[in-house]
């Protein structure tokens, strides 16, 4: 049995590091990574460049000394966001990417789009410049059930505006449905995240024997089947897909409430789980293309130089419950089983 594992040092394509008390709680637990794509739904949200450099400095305050991560910046897009400011960041290296998120879809989306015509101009841009929109793909319909949304999002909102804007590339964030998969495979300039806990819960996870909010997250898990496809597109070597934790912090006040928000906290066991997926399906041997290969391609940058080493012990790896930030606690995801591999630094 394989139990010692050499990986060029693992990215985080789509990552929640929040602000304050909370980014200073978090950021340490991704400090060891090389890169992240840095989600900009904070309150207020990260709308311009000069936003984004601001937060990029915040973030590195926070890190610790040794750090390996290099942020990689967002802006949030917005029906007044402009074409210029977009091209102006991007052309400073302030930003990596644009974030898309379909107004009342998620976690601090309030700002977010609602009518995409508005926002054609800048799709435009992007095009031209070769910059990735990120995309929370769901549309907000309340009529659209919920296990449904992402579908009825390729159909409706997502395949219209890559067919009116040729060459947008898109990275369809935290894909959790077959359908989406069948999505991305079906091509173009197109790739998804996947994140590890879409990997290890399907819907009953939240829902059977009880209401388990720490498992909720958006998208919210669908059922078995769906998980299945996505162990298949991301153990399959396919470079269109690429690890992105969605690692989304919340206090558990907040989480464990009659009104519990969404978001999995996932950033201290991501990748000891993501490698028991990984040897579950005889894939290990994939998993560095998942972690640190496949990302960087779509993204157009170098893998990391540097590796890390993940090694198969007999006794489980131990992480936190939970985590203390600003006097409330977070709870850190739980996959609900023995997590073997344990991360070791440089290799
Ligand atoms: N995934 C989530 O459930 N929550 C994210 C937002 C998001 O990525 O949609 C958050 O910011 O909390
Ligand atoms: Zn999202
Ligand atoms: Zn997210």
């Amino acid at each position: 049995m394989n139990n010692f594992l050499r990986l060029r040092r693992p990215d985080d394509w789509h990552l929640h590091l929040r602000d304050q008390q909370m980014l200073a709680a978090v950021a340490p637990w991704s400090a060891g990574l090389g890169r992240a794509i840095i989600m900009p739904n904070l309150v207020p949200p990260v709308v311009t460049g000069t936003h984004a450099a601001e937060y990029r400095a915040r973030i590195l305050a926070a890190l610790p000394e040794n750090a390996t991560l290099r942020p990689l910046m967002t802006l949030y897009l917005t029906e007044t966001t402009d074409p210029a400011d977009v091209l102006a960041a991007h052309g400073a290296g302030i930003i990596s990417a644009v974030k898309l998120y379909p107004a009342g879809a998620t976690t601090n989306s309030a700002s977010g789009v609602r009518d995409f015509d508005r926002v054609r101009p800048v799709f435009e841009a992007m095009a031209e410049a070769g910059i990735p929109l990120c995309v929370h793909g769901e549309v907000t319909d309340q009529a659209v059930d919920i296990f449904d949304r992402e579908a009825v999002f390729i159909d409706c909102v997502l395949d219209p505006v890559r067919r009116a804007t040729p060459g947008l590339r898109v990275v369809m964030e935290h894909v959790t449905t077959r359908d989406g998969v069948d999505y991305v495979r079906a091509g173009g300039d197109i790739g998804a995240t996947i994140t590890t806990h879409h990997l290890v819960i399907n819907r009953n996870h939240i829902l059977a024997g009880g209401i388990r909010p720490h498992y909720y997250c958006l998208p919210v898990a669908k059922r078995e089947s769906h998980r299945l496809a996505l162990v298949e597109a991301a153990t399959s070597g396919d470079p269109r897909f690429f690890s992105g934790t969605d690692s989304a912090p919340h206090p558990d006040r907040a989480k464990e409430s009659a009104c519990g928000c969404a978001g999995c906290f996932t950033a201290p066991n991501w990748l000891s789980i993501c490698a028991h997926v990984f040897e579950e399906a005889g894939a290990l041997d994939k998993l560095e293309g998942f972690t640190s290969l496949n990302g960087p391609a779509f993204y157009r940058l170098p893998p990391n130089e540097d590796h890390i080493r993940l090694v198969r012990h007999d006794e489980p790896a131990v992480f936190p419950d939970r985590i203390e930030a600003g006097g409330e606690t977070v709870t850190v995801f739980d996959p609900g089983f023995p997590l073997f591999w344990h991360i070791e630094t440089d290799a």
